[in-house]
């Protein structure tokens, strides 16, 4: 049990595949194309080659450094699946010996005809998603699922000792929710008592499987919790002195990842666990005395960042790991993060500009910088990685002095901002305008910008990206494709109109692609949530906009139409918040930069004749600071970053803006601040609940909460969309509601989306005659 920790690891490493492997594999099973064998037998090779290739970059077979961190499809699904967490509407997926198999998995997380699936939600402050368990009182925990183990034993069959992750008992029960059928009030984290004596169990198997360290997960410690903190601090010491005390056990790690553990360190640290993580990137160095009362404990200290691609400043971590050796007595070094955020590798873009390129460090260059940094902690001779600490400070000088890092046009343009450039006029004057210059009825309707993205405009783009298209073919098929979305809007009887987003390979790399200061890859694809992926662009040098963007689409449609068709950007935020960025400047700074690049942007498409114009601000929630403390700040900069983008706008032009999450509580004031003239917001899923948040905020503008849930394939009845839409008009004036669906409709089919949106239009309809 005492087995000594090693030198160095990572928390997770990418388990997609260099090359969306699992993503392929997972579609062709749910597709019916492929067998549940192959699946497995796909999945079975990620894993191997992924622990072949962690050892030879340096973290040996058999150390316990490679974290067996693979997941079908999601972290917090595996551990609900592992302990029986199903909610009563899916009590049938247990198959006879009371487990829950591969189809029973994926049903939970993508539901089925009869059934919602988990609800999805983002993971802390990134742009992955997990499945949210649900918990009730009589929520019975078994030990349903044993994928964990079999890893393990896997591994071992190829001589590899690898290290099981699975979400820690207090993060898992924070990220709960109630169940439906639990009482008003009730809290899933008063099922800690019941479920310890699983994870004990479950240790004990690990063990017995050959595992020698496990890793529990426990990011929410580093979050500010509604659990009042001193509750939260003792359930966290009562639960691991339980686990630490377990007989049978392998060693245990709990990692602390996306931020400080502030006061419940010295708590944790003292619970005789084996090793604690820190995050060292997001989070500060902690104090002396609360890293003493770590005694024998290792520290794993996580100072690579796994959350940016960014080559690590060497010399700085050395530092921070000598200040942390001279006060703890054993220190390993890691990522802060799991690398499931990052690409696999850079060697996989050689396309990048050369020197752009030796900036970076994707998951395996972020592997090799763990383990030179470890030899500072393993007692290797002084001296041994001064080369490489060099050569990291060299990089990070000569990215400084690049060309286009700096440039002065772009500093002096957001150096002369004055109040006046974030600011319109109020909004009584610009809802005047708007009536006149729109003519819009009451409750009018709209999408949220996207229409399914078809295998064949998938396939147009790939074509013109291989040269198999010259531009004029693919513009002309994209047009084609522009103006079968606006006859099918005029025919469904829409009153605003979308182009419908085509052309767009995704709704942050679009505009990376067309911005100077940024660069695009070709294979750097992150999961965001089961099998869909994104590429985050690198934004990395200043912000500026060689061209107008979007303005030649927006016409286009405009063109073909009477009907006032809505310009669509994506807002700062959500640009910087999806993106890997630039870590050598306050982020507010590098958001201006972006925000003034939409503005002119905003201007060329009102000089088009575009008179609806919407900025998406979808991530505007997720970079919110999990630090209560650090909130205010952050919503300072991004409010104004979107008030800068829009406030150029004449009155006349009616600003939209869409977030898509219901829970926004927390950031109302911030949404109100936006000052955007319409609001479009999920609200389809929570059968509108958000409605009473905005009745008691008096939300004086436009707001559309969303009737259609466009998560799932599933055609809202026209009925249901009048009651929904009966309950919004119950709690906000009808004058100022507008009638759309929950998101953009790129992931959904065409069948199911004409459907639905004819029923939503309809419905809309029907309640304007009732007013
Ligand atoms: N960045 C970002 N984050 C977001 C969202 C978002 O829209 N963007 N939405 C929220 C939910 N997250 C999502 C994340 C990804 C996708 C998504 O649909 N991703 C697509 C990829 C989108 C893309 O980049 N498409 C490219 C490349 C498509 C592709 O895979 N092409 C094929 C070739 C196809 C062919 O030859 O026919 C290939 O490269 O193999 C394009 O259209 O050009 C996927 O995983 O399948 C949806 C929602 C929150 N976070
Ligand atoms: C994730 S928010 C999506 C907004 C975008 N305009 C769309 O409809 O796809
Ligand atoms: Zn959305």
């Amino acid at each position: 049990m005492s087995t000594a920790f090693p030198a160095a690891t990572i928390i997770g490493y990418p388990r997609i595949g260099p090359h969306r492997e699992l993503k392929r594999a997972v579609e062709s099973y749910w597709a019916g194309e492929s067998t549940a064998a192959q699946l497995e037998d796909t999945t079975r090779r990620l894993r191997l080659n992924s622990y072949g290739h962690l050892a030879a970059l340096g973290l040996g077979e058999s150390t316990s450094a490679i974290p067996a961190s693979f997941s079908l499809y999601d972290q917090v699904l595996d551990t609900a699946a592992t302990f029986g967490v199903v909610p009563d509407r899916f009590r049938d997926l247990y198959d006879d010996d009371g487990r829950l198999g591969l189809d029973a998995y994926f049903t939970l997380a993508r539901g089925d005809a009869g059934r919602q699936p988990l609800e999805m939600t983002k993971w802390f402050d990134t742009n992955y998603h997990y499945l949210v368990p649900e918990i009730g009182p009589g929520t019975r925990f078994t030990l349903a699922n044993n994928w964990i183990l079999r890893n393990v034993e896997e591994a071992a069959e190829q001589g590899f000792t690898v290290r099981p992750t699975i979400i820690g008992p207090v993060t898992f029960l924070l990220l709960s929710k109630a169940a439906d059928e639990a009482p008003a009030g009730f809290d899933p984290f008063s099922r800690l008592d019941d479920l310890l004596p699983l994870y004990v169990q479950f240790l004990e198997q690990l063990a017995e499987a050959g595992a020698q360290w496990v890793q529990l997960e426990e990011p929410a410690l580093v979050a500010d919790q509604a659990v009042p903190t001193a509750e939260l601090a003792d359930a966290v010491e009562r639960a691991y002195r339980l686990l630490a005390a377990a007989k049978e056990r392998p060693a245990v790690l709990v990692t602390t990842q996306y931020g400080s553990l502030g006061g419940l360190l010295p708590i944790l640290g003292s619970t005789g666990i084996d090793a604690l993580h820190l995050d060292l990137v997001k989070g500060g160095l902690p104090p002396a005395a609360d890293l003493a009362a770590l005694g024998d404990t290792t520290l794993i200290a996580g100072v690579v960042d796994g959350h940016n691609i960014w080559k690590a400043d060497l010399a700085r971590a050395a530092t921070t790991l000598s200040t942390l050796t001279a006060s703890v007595s054993r220190v390993s070094v890691a990522t802060s993060t799991s690398l499931q955020h990052v690409p696999h590798s850079v060697e996989d873009e050689p396309q990048l500009n050369r020197e752009l390129r030796t900036w970076l460090a994707f998951a395996d260059q972020k592997v090799e910088e763990v383990v030179t940094l470890s030899r500072l902690v393993d007692h290797s001779p002084a001296g041994t990685i001064d080369a490489a600490i060099a050569e990291a400070s060299a990089v990070l000088a000569a990215r400084a002095a690049t060309e286009g890092v700096i440039r002065s046009e772009v500093r002096a343009r957001v150096g002369s901002l004055t109040p006046s450039d974030f600011t319109r006029v109020p909004y009584p004057e610009r809802s005047a305008a708007q009536e006149t210059a729109l003519q819009l009825p009451v409750l009018p309707t709209t999408t949220i910008g996207s229409f399914p993205q078809t295998a064949e405009v998938r396939s147009a783009r790939a074509r013109f990206l291989r040269g198999d298209l010259t531009a004029e073919q693919y513009t002309s098929l994209m047009q084609e494709e522009i103006s079968r979305v606006v006859a099918l809007q005029e025919d469904l009887g829409f009153d605003v109109l979308v182009h419908g987003e085509p052309e767009r390979n995704d709704m942050v790399q679009y505009f990376a692609e067309n911005l100077d200061g940024f660069d695009v890859t070709v294979n750097g694809w992150v999961q965001s949530y089961g099998s869909r992926c994104t590429r985050p662009s690198i934004l990395w040098g200043d912000v500026s906009r060689p061209d107008a963007i979007t303005v030649r689409w927006a016409e286009y449609a405009q063109s073909l139409t009477e009907k006032p068709v809505k310009g669509m950007l994506t807002g700062p935020v959500t640009i910087l918040a999806w993106s890997f960025v630039r870590d050598d400047q306050p982020l507010g700074e590098t958001a201006n930069q972006v925000a003034l690049a939409l503005r002119d942007e905003v201007s060329d498409l009102e000089r088009a004749g575009i008179r609806v114009i919407q900025v998406d601000e979808p991530a505007l929630r997720e970079l919110l600071p999990l630090r209560k403390s650090l909130q205010p700040d952050y919503l300072t900069w991004s409010v104004a970053s979107f008030r800068l983008a829009t406030a150029g706008a004449t009155p006349a032009t009616q600003i939209h803006t869409h977030l898509c999450y219901s829970e926004f509580g927390a950031i109302i004031d911030a949404i109100d601040g936006l000052d955007a003239d319409v609001t479009s917001i999920e609200a389809a899923r929570s059968r509108m609940e958000v409605v009473h948040d905005l009745q008691g905020q008096q939300f004086a503008r436009g707001v559309g909460p969303g009737v259609y849930d466009i998560h799932s394939p599933r055609i809202p009845g026209e009925d249901e969309v009048v009651e929904l839409v009966e309950k919004a008009v119950r709690h906000v004036p009808a004058r100022q509601l507008w009638v759309n669906p929950d998101c953009g409709l790129k992931t959904r089919g065409y069948t199911e989306t004409t459907e639905s949106l004819r029923n939503l239009v309809n419905a809309a309809i029907r309640v304007r005659a009732q007013l």
